[in-house]
């Protein structure tokens, strides 16, 4: 059995928010963001940590990197506890924010990483050798002595995965990694991610809204939802259940009641536009030409399950 790297076990989280309700009056409310959860990473993982907004995804990994203190449950993260061990836990973690830089804004990369490898204590040789290899692997070495606000996002992220892995975590936390990147830059990250996790063994744990990104780099996915595990399982199980249902979008000459079609489903009416939920297998040509030949149909369109209509179906089941 791979030893786990991390482990929560019924972990809760609960904010308490303080409401004006008067001139002097203040009601506390309490937000559950995180309720009960459990979940195992194995060392050597490379995990999607993916759900819709507001359920409790940065909550839980502000947890799993001790920046915020569980409401109860119990956490560990490389045999440490999160909060206490708070110092221990930093050396054996990396955290990148597709959002947000960590490094100095004003600083060329060179100097950031050189205060990385001071505020870590790397051993000198280790630093030299993982510079040279992120570096290298990133494509950095012609912005070596660039300020970071002068570098484009996707050259930005390639330096804040260099300055996240100098240190040789054994965990690397990464928020929307690939978010606004074009498709090169996307593919760079990606295939680098891979890699690091297949040659390096670095245990990733990846949230993200890209699909694409899940697809291509996890082979296991835990699915959030109010602050809880919905889904954790082979990505190839997820797949099926996206291939389950696709929509077709039907325009109206006007509107009115859900129109009925054999072998599909109205999920939604929005004045003269329905939604129509239909198996992937079946023939969309036909479908169409059914609606209409019943229905005054001025435009159509076909949608794919994305992820959101995933993650929303896992919830409604
Ligand atoms: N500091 C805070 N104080 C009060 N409530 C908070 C705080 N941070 C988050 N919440 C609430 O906790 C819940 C979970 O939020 P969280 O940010 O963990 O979700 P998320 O899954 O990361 O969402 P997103 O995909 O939008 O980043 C939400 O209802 C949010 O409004």
């Amino acid at each position: 059995m791979p030893t786990p790297l991390i482990e929560a076990e019924h972990l809760s989280k609960t904010y308490t928010l303080r409401k004006k309700t008067g001139r002097l009056k203040r009601e506390r409310t309490a937000v559950e963001a995180v309720r009960d959860l459990n979940l195992s990473v194995s060392e050597g993982e490379l995990l999607g940590y993916i759900g819709p907004n507001g359920a409790g995804k940065s909550t839980s990994i502000k947890m799993f990197t001790g920046i915020l203190a569980p409401s109860g449950g119990v956490l560990r993260v490389a045999g440490l506890e999160p909060i206490r061990d708070r110092k221990q836990l930093a050396r054996r973690i990396g955290v990148v924010f597709g959002q947000r830089t960590t490094l100095w804004w004003d600083l060329p990369l060179r100097d950031s990483f050189a205060l990385l490898h001071r505020m870590y204590a790397i051993p000198d040789a280790r630093y030299a050798e993982n510079l040279k290899r992120y570096v290298g692997l990133l494509g950095l070495e012609d912005l070596l002595d660039t300020p970071v606000r002068q570098l484009s996002l996707g050259q930005r992220m390639r330096g804040d995965l260099t300055a996240a892995l100098l240190h040789d975590p054994s965990v690397l936390y990464l928020d929307e990694p690939t978010i606004g990147l074009d498709v090169t830059s996307k593919m760079v990250v990606r295939e680098f991610l891979a890699d690091l996790n297949r040659e390096q063994g670095t245990t990733i744990v990846l949230t993200t809204h890209d699909l694409d990104d899940i697809e291509r780099l996890c082979r296991r996915v835990v699915v959030i939802d109010h602050g809880t595990v919905a889904y954790d399982g082979q990505l190839a199980a997820l797949r099926a259940r996206i291939a389950a249902d696709r929509t077709l979008v039907v325009d109206l000459a006007a509107p009115g009641p859900p129109v009925q079609v054999p072998g599909a489903v109205v999920t939604r009416v929005d004045g003269p536009r329905q939604w129509l939920a239909f198996p992937a297998d079946a023939n969309a040509a036909e479908l169409i030409s059914v609606v209409a030949s019943r229905y005054g149909l001025v435009d159509v369109s076909i949608r794919e399950a994305d992820i959101e209509d995933v993650i929303r179906e896992l919830y409604s089941s």
